[in-house]
């Protein structure tokens, strides 16, 4: 066990994370030059373009280091966005040391900030690298006082590397050796591994990604998940290189995969503890957390035929990833489709893009909203994640939204207009410290304020500058109101939503103001209309359309004719027919357009 060292990279969005994994395979000869695509370690289409590691995967290196020995560098993958923080949390409890990689020319952000403290807290040796020093902006002794500045370790001698030009990898590696200490674990004790992840493989169902604590795991063994009690049979156990290589057994230190026939991944949840039927361990291992979803939307098919097939698409897509949930619901409006529940607002997107190109969807989302706590007349407590499932006002006692905590790492010129901001999303501020030449915020949030738009408020307010991480605090007592919206003088149920009452007539006004912009004018007047309880408080008309687009087509050129006609059809696509009145998909997400009084 002396010559194994599990690790894994802490890094925000872009800081080079997957660069560098790919260096430390390229360099501890893993693959053949012509195996190596543009990134291994991203292995979906979609991470590839949007460069976003969703799924944790790992690589096990062996590394012949300057001392002579040779080592087992097992690196862990870690995801790099706030949505996915109990993952990171799981890959890093797995680890005996991280690798924070920060930008030497952009900076510590608040999500690594995050993740250092949850490495600190959890044991994990913290280990700085300053990435990009090929970059002209590139400033790593300001860099790494930033790094002392606000994590508290120290950086002055972090090694300064270039994953693009491969400068200074094998330093890091070097460093991993000698910084981050071996595993330490019982080899003959009971079996211990935790699931650091899991993921739906069509040829042998489940595939789990397990670091082994104590005692030793081999196929044929009976296994027992301790959360869930699911017993299994193990079939196979073995090695990423990153290829899958099989072994004759998992010890007591190492990481690697477990196949045991599973055919859910429900039954393969990550955190879980993995011990023998034949001689189990008495205690599971810490940190075990059922994962919930934050943030609710309906998914409706833009042909209501097209109801079967979104339905079995949800249901593939939730066999690789288990925090995805959906129950069918049926809206006036929009017919049948289903309510999901996301981990955050980069999770429903990723969903979505997912129906859409692996499986050729046309839908339309509704607003994203989060779970409100009605404590009706007689006590009891309802979870609501749709607006116009809201009881109506005077029906409840009590209505109680989620509140967050927000860190926010800005820097100092931005702070001003960054509490403005915080403060007209009904913000409270809990803390305020100055780090260097950063500022970190703690602000207490009502998340449905969060979901709507805060991120790229944010973002815009700083130049880009802010980052942001957050998690759930508790269910607040807050003065709310359904806002509904009116199309021609029916209520549309899909446009439902739930607002603070002190903005609400500004929103509402707003709200249609934008939809009369987004409805494309049709053959009559349109009235859009925004009501609370039952007052109408807004009105505008989308105007009747006098024109025919084929008019100004005078004369004979038919395939200018055609592509009208098409680009008018491709228009049509994500539209929905609401009464006699078609509202496209963005006049269905036009509250995120709404700005603050
Ligand atoms: N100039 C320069 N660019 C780099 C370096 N390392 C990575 N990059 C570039 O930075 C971008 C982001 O790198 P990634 O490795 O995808 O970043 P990441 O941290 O893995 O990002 P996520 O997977 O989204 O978390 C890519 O365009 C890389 O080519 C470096 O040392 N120097």
């Amino acid at each position: 066990m002396k010559n194994i060292r599990n690790f894994s990279i802490i890094a925000h969005i872009d800081h080079g994370k997957s660069t560098l994994a790919d260096r430390f395979i390229q360099f501890c000869g893993g693959l053949e030059m012509r195996e190596m695509s543009a990134q291994v370690l991203d292995s979906m289409d979609i991470e590839k373009e949007r460069g976003i590691t969703i799924k944790a995967q790992t690589a096990a290196l062996t590394y012949k280091a300057r001392d002579g020995q040779v080592y087992n560098l097992n690196l862990i993958d870690t995801p790099g966005h706030v949505d996915f923080s109990y993952e990171v949390s799981r890959s890093l409890s797995a680890c005996e040391g991280a690798l924070l990689v920060v930008d030497a020319s952009q900076g510590v952000e608040a999500q690594t900030v995050a993740n250092c403290y949850t490495a600190i807290e959890l044991g994990v040796e913290v280990v700085p690298v300053l990435n990009k020093i090929d970059l002209p902006a590139a400033d790593p002794d300001r860099i790494a006082q930033e790094i002392e500045d606000i994590i508290g370790i120290e950086a002055v001698d972090a090694v300064r590397a270039s994953a693009k030009s491969g400068i200074g990898i094998e330093d890091i590696l070097e460093t991993v050796v000698s910084k981050i200490p071996p595993p330490e674990g019982n080899p003959d004790g009971p079996l211990k591994a935790l699931i650091i992840d899991s993921w739906f493989d069509n040829y042998v169902g489940v595939v789990m990604l397990v670091r082994v604590i104590d005692g030793q795991l081999k196929p044929k063994d009976k296994i027992k998940f301790m959360a869930t009690q699911a017993e299994h049979l193990c079939e196979q156990v073995g090695v990423f290189t990153p290829k899958s290589v099989q072994r004759q057994s998992l010890n007591a230190g190492e990481v690697g995969f477990v196949i045991a026939g599973i055919k859910e991944l429900k039954s393969a949840k990550v955190g879980d503890t993995i011990t023998l039927m034949s001689k189990p361990a008495t205690e599971p291992l810490p940190g075990f957390k059922e994962v919930q979803s934050q943030v609710f939307a309906g998914l409706y098919p833009v042909e209501s035929h097209d109801y079967e097939a979104l339905r079995d698409a949800l249901e593939k897509l939730q066999l690789n990833d288990a925090s995805l949930k959906y129950e069918p619901e049926v809206s006036q409006a929009l017919g049948f489709g289903f309510r999901c529940g996301f981990l955050g607002l980069l999770h429903l997107e990723i969903v979505q893009e997912r129906l859409e190109r692996e499986f050729d969807m046309d839908l339309i989302t509704t607003a994203p909203t989060v779970n409100y706590e009605v404590v009706m007349k007689d006590g009891t407590v309802e979870v609501v994640s749709n607006p116009s499932k809201m009881p109506e006002a005077g029906k409840y006692e009590e209505l109680r939204e989620p509140i967050i905590t927000a860190t926010i790492l800005v820097p100092q010129d931005y702070v001003g207009s960054v509490m403005t901001l915080c403060n007209n999303k009904r913000g409270v501020q809990r803390n305020m410290q100055y780090m260097g030449r950063q500022v970190m915020l703690t602000y207490d949030l009502p998340m449905n304020e969060v979901v709507m738009d805060f991120f790229d408020r944010l973002k815009s307010t700083s130049r880009g500058y802010a980052s942001l991480d957050y998690e759930f605090k508790e269910f607040q007592s807050a003065d709310l109101v359904k806002l509904d919206v009116l199309v021609n003088s029916e209520k549309v149920d899909a446009l439902s939503l739930i607002v603070h009452r002190a903005t609400s007539v500004y929103r509402g006004r707003e709200l249609v103001s934008k939809m009369r912009e987004l409805i494309p004018r049709q053959m009559f007047d349109i009235a859009v209309q925004a009501a609370i309880g039952g007052h109408i408080i807004a009105r505008e008309t989308v105007k009747a359309l006098r024109k025919n687009v084929l008019a100004k087509c005078y004369g004979g050129d038919i395939t200018r004719k055609k592509k009208l006609l098409e680009k008018q059809k491709a228009g049509k696509k994500r539209m929905k027919q609401v009464g006699n009145v078609e509202i496209p998909q963005e006049a269905f997400l036009a509250i995120l357009q709404v700005g603050d009084k």
